[in-house]
């Protein structure tokens, strides 16, 4: 039989927890209903937004054959020699999420070392084109397939999503979505994340046995594929963690920072976090699959969008909006550089936040006790 470097073995799905988690209830959106009742959509959409801001999409329009061959060119690259994987490491201390970022850096004051690892690549545009990781010989025959995914969620999610959000907040449907259409260069990103299993022991010596401290995303919106590996969990408005549940063929999907500005806190950057799985999930490797949206290059992060809705909620000032905003670009790779270039996660320099062109961005996310 003739064999193709595309022939990779093919991602299995681990069998779903037993254990009752205490989870969230996620508010549904039904992708089936775009465009032709957009008009529920943006009901659906602001039950979900306004209630807990992470929510699940259903009939997404993505097949789970697509889902699983994404995760398996995901799991053959992590499974690279860790010296082909450093041949184009994301370049923190210039606030890059672009190539492979390591499991090297210590969590919190445990000493604990990060378990896990990720591979996040830019969208395969002719604006971007000079972001790709040639290095990485083994992934460019992927290229083509990545590519084809990663446009297919674009138009099929993303751009649906934020027409949504526009007419949600009474804006131009189009606010959002031409500024960030597929060809406009941003540091979007598909991120494949993998987290090897620790011992019982070493998770006892992390705070909460978290492995991804409590955070927001930097986007506008972050996708993620269906997870049945337990462990995520957001904190709800009564400042309580509780486990996002495994919905089969779903995307869970969350707000994030520019959302947040760009509505003056209307829509909430949700703050989630990953902790040990179930133990009958403990021991197997916890493989990721999301798309996180960024601001366009030249979108002007933290301009609250001039919306009826927020000018009725007090929220919009036009006199208070910053003369000269700080571009997306600028304020991604600040963010970008403040949270990961840094060998020690969530330490008291990163928990006391930062500002970028004027715009003051909170990073503590500790649940009030
Ligand atoms: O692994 C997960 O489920 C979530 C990861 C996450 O929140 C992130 O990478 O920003
Ligand atoms: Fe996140």
């Amino acid at each position: 039989m003739p064999t193709s470097v595309l022939d990779i073995p093919t991602w299995q799905r681990p069998a779903p927890t037993t254990e009752k988690l205490d989870t969230v209830q996620l508010a549904c959106i039904d992708l089936a209903k775009w465009p032709d009742r957009k008009e529920e959509l943006v009901e659906d959409l602001r039950h979900a937004v306004t209630d807990v801001g992470f929510w699940a999409i259903e009939n997404t329009g993505i097949t789970d054959d697509e889902v699983v061959r994404q995760m398996s060119i995901g799991s053959a690259f992590l499974d690279l020699p860790l010296d082909e994987k450093r041949k184009h490491p994301c370049n923190f201390a210039e606030g890059k999420f672009f190539g492979y970022r390591e499991g090297v850096r210590i969590m919190g004051d445990s000493g604990v070392v990060d378990n896990s690892e990720a591979l996040c690549l830019p969208k395969v545009t002719a604006s971007l084109a000079q972001e790709w990781p040639v290095e990485y010989d083994w992934l460019q025959p992927f290229k083509p397939e990545i590519e084809a995914f990663q446009c297919k969620v674009h138009e099929r999610i993303l751009d649906p999503l934020l027409r949504l959000f526009a007419l949600l907040l009474e804006l131009p449907e189009e606010y959002f979505s031409a500024p960030h259409a597929w060809h406009r260069p941003s540091e979007d990103h598909l991120r494949y994340m993998r987290y090897t299993p620790n011992s019982r022991e070493v998770d006892e010596q992390l705070k909460d046995k978290q492995y991804l401290n409590g955070h927001t995303d930097f986007g506008l919106v972050t996708l993620l594929f269906a997870q049945v590996v337990q462990g995520l969990q957001i904190l709800t408005a009564d400042n309580e963690w509780k486990h996002v549940p495994f919905i089969p063929d779903s995307i869970v999907v969350n707000t994030a920072d520019i959302l947040s500005f760009a509505t003056a806190g209307y829509l909430k950057s949700t703050i989630h976090r990953v902790v040990r799985p179930p133990e009958d999930q403990a021991r197997v490797r916890r493989m990721g699959l999301f798309y996180f949206s960024r601001a366009a290059w030249d979108f002007p992060a933290g301009v609250v969008a001039p919306s009826p809705v927020l000018e009725r909620l007090g929220l919009y000032k036009p006199d208070e909006q910053p003369v000269e905003p700080v571009s997306g670009l600028e304020f991604t790779r600040a963010r970008v550089k403040h949270s990961w270039d840094r060998p020690v996660y969530a330490d008291d320099e990163f928990k006391r936040g930062f500002s970028v062109g004027g715009l003051a961005v909170k990073t503590d996310y500790e649940a009030a006790s």
